[in-house]
C-alpha cells in the first residue's frame, strides 16, 4: 500500500513544511523520496500542492515510468531521477521562491552564488572558518532533457543544492528533514545577500568586506 506508506508520510509531512512558507505559488515546485531500491514516489504534476490528497504522489519506476496510475508525474521527474541515481539521497526538493529567483538573477553571469563566514553554511556540513558554500546556476531551457544535462554534472555528493535561473531551487539530502534544512538554511543566505545588498546600495557604495570593514565608495 503506498497511500499510508512510510515513504508517502514523509513526502507528505515535508510537503506541508514548504506548503505552511507559502512556497508553492501558482502550482510550482515538485518533490520526491525514495520508496525502495526500484522506485519512489513524485509529487504528481501540474496539481495545487498546498493540499495533500490521495492523488498528491505518483509511484514510479527508477525510469520515471508510472506504476498502475493514471496520474502524471511531475514533469521536472528527470531531475529528481538523476540526484537518485548518482547520490545516496532519500528525498530532493525542488521550489520556487522570489528570492531564490533573483538571486539566481543577479549572480547569474557568476555561474554560482557563495557564501564564506555565514554560521548558517554549517547546515552543509561547512564547519571550518576557511570554508565556503558553493551553489551553482545553470541556465533554465524549456526542454527538460536539456535541463537535466546541465543539472547533471553538479549532482556531486549526497547533500546539495542548485539554482535553476530565474526558475528556482533544487536541494536534496539523505532524508526529508535534511533536504529540508538544507532548503531553509539556502533560503535564509539568499533573503541575507539581497538584504545586504539592499543596505549597501542605500549606505550610496559603502561595501563591507568579510571583516565588516568598508572596503569601498563610489
Ligand atoms: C507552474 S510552474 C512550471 C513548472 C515548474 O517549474 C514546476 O516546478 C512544477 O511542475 P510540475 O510538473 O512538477 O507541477
Ligand atoms: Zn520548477
Amino acid at each position: 500500500m503506498i497511500i499510508g506508506s512510510q515513504p508517502w508520510n514523509e513526502l507528505a509531512a515535508v510537503k506541508q513544511r514548504l506548503a505552511d512558507r507559502g512556497w508553492f505559488p501558482g502550482t510550482s515546485g515538485n518533490l520526491a523520496v525514495r520508496y525502495d531500491s526500484d522506485s519512489l514516489l513524485v509529487t504528481t504534476s501540474g496539481i495545487n500542492k498546498y493540499d495533500t490528497t490521495d492523488d498528491s504522489f505518483v509511484h514510479v519506476t527508477n525510469n520515471g515510468e508510472p506504476i498502475d496510475t493514471s496520474l502524471r508525474p511531475s514533469l521536472e521527474t528527470l531531475l529528481h531521477l538523476q540526484i537518485f541515481e548518482k547520490t545516496n539521497a532519500g528525498c530532493s526538493l525542488h521550489v520556487h521562491t522570489v528570492n531564490n529567483n533573483v538571486i539566481s538573477s543577479v549572480y547569474k553571469a557568476h555561474g554560482n552564488i557563495r557564501f564564506k563566514n555565514q554560521e548558517l553554511i554549517k547546515a552543509f556540513g561547512l564547519w571550518e572558518e576557511t570554508d565556503e558554500l558553493v551553489i551553482p546556476i545553470i541556465d533554465n531551457p524549456a526542454d527538460i532533457p536539456t535541463l537535466a544535462a546541465l543539472f547533471e554534472p553538479h549532482i556531486r555528493g549526497d547533500k546539495g543544492a542548485m539554482l535553476i535561473w530565474n526558475h528556482g531551487i533544487n536541494v536534496w539530502g539523505k532524508d526529508a528533514a535534511e533536504a529540508f534544512k538544507l532548503l531553509e538554511a539556502a533560503e535564509f543566505l539568499f533573503d541575507y545577500q539581497l538584504k545586504l545588498n539592499q543596505a549597501n546600495y542605500y549606505n550610496r557604495g559603502v561595501y563591507l568586506n568579510d571583516n565588516n570593514k568598508i572596503t569601498a565608495k563610489w
